[in-house]
């Protein structure tokens, strides 16, 4: 079994909400930090209403959503996570903001066999493993969305990671938290994302050529193809901004047409029309209470 029995996750938005939660409702203490104190109550909000969610559905019993809730403690101190055995790096998709987050991990954890993952989606692994004095600690754990409802989890290995590592972070995610791997070499996008984002990306140029709307172009991929999203509604619930992130990583690993951002990807980003997250993306959703993921308008 896993050696691994206190969980530190680090940013609090979509991923690591879920990622906080599936690890508390497996039976594990979770420490949470985010920004600032403002940013740690609306990640409690989050995990607050996806426990609820889960209980409404009767995914989970009253008292389950009472323990996982009692395992779960959000704060703005990194230094809480001084004796965690795990921690899973989540914040945005930004290299320096990644690289900042392990340089300070790397202070902050005594024990020297802790393991530093990073839930990113196309950032190497080494890029922010060679932040730390302990590469070998530290391995790619790419959880997928949403992480209470997906099973994939992506295990990607830095050239410096250690077979021990490996195994440890293996046997956590499928022994404890009960998911599946894919082990990946460390390559911008690794497996999913470097198949995933064309397809959205060339979504979104049909769009900006006129070709249908994001409304047809939706409803062809699910009514023709099964797929239960289409690709623009897939990249409202991703975000735009994380979405332009991972297509900007890709171009910069294989300099291929096919990952570069279209313009209107670009635009809306700077138009803070984010997806769900903002309200509005290729679809509009009702707003919701402030930094919680809106749901689709036709369920309103
Ligand atoms: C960017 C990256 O690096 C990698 C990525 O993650 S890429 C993104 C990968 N994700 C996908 O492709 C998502 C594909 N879409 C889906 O899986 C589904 O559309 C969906 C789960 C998001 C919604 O499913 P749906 O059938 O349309 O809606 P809905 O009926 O509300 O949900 C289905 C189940 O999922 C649950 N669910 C939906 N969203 C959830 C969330 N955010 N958190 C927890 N549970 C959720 C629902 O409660 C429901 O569970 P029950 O059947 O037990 O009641
Ligand atoms: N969205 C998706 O579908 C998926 C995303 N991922 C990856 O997961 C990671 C997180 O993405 P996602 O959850 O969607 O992004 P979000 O924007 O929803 O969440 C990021 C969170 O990190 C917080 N944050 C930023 N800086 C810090 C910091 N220094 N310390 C603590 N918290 C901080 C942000 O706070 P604030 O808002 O205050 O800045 C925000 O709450 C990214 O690497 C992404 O690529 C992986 C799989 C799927």
């Amino acid at each position: 079994m896993t050696d691994i029995e206190r969980v530190g996750v680090v940013g609090c938005g979509l991923m690591g909400a879920g990622i906080a939660e599936v690890c508390a409702r497996a039976g594990l203490p979770v420490t949470v930090v985010e920004r600032d104190a403002e940013a740690a109550r609306a990640g409690r909000l989050r995990i607050d209403r996806s426990l609820d969610r889960a209980a409404a559905r009767g995914r989970l019993t009253a008292e389950g959503r009472a323990a996982a809730a009692g395992l779960i403690t959000v704060t703005d101190q990194l230094e809480a996570l001084h004796d965690r055995d795990l921690v899973v790096e989540a914040v945005a998709e930004d290299e320096r903001l990644k690289t900042d987050v392990f340089t300070r991990l790397d202070s902050v954890l005594t024990d020297g066999h802790a393991l530093l993952a990073t839930n990113t989606s196309s950032i190497p692994v080494i890029r922010l493993a060679a932040a730390t004095g302990r590469p070998e600690h530290v391995v790619g754990v790419h959880f997928f969305n949403p992480v209470p409802v997906l099973t994939l989890v992506e295990l990607v290995p830095s050239l410096l990671t250690s077979a021990d590592t490996l195994t440890r972070a293996e046997t956590f995610v499928t022994g404890r938290l009960g998911k599946e791997v894919v082990r990946t070499r460390d390559r911008a996008g690794f497996v999913v994302n470097a198949l995933l984002v064309p397809y959205l990306l060339a979504a979104i140029r049909m769009v900006e050529a006129g070709s249908a709307s994001a409304e047809d172009i939706d409803r062809g991929m699910v009514l023709g193809c099964a797929h239960p999203l289409g690709p623009l509604a897939l990249t409202d619930l991703i975000g735009l901004d994380t979405t332009r992130a991972i297509a900007e990583s890709l171009y910069a690993e294989f300099r291929e047409p096919l990952y570069a951002p279209p313009p209107l990807l670009s635009r809306m980003v700077e138009a803070g029309l984010l997806g769900r997250k903002s309200g509005r993306g290729f679809h509009t959703y009702p707003a919701r209470p402030r930094n919680e993921t809106a749901v689709p308008a036709e369920r309103s």
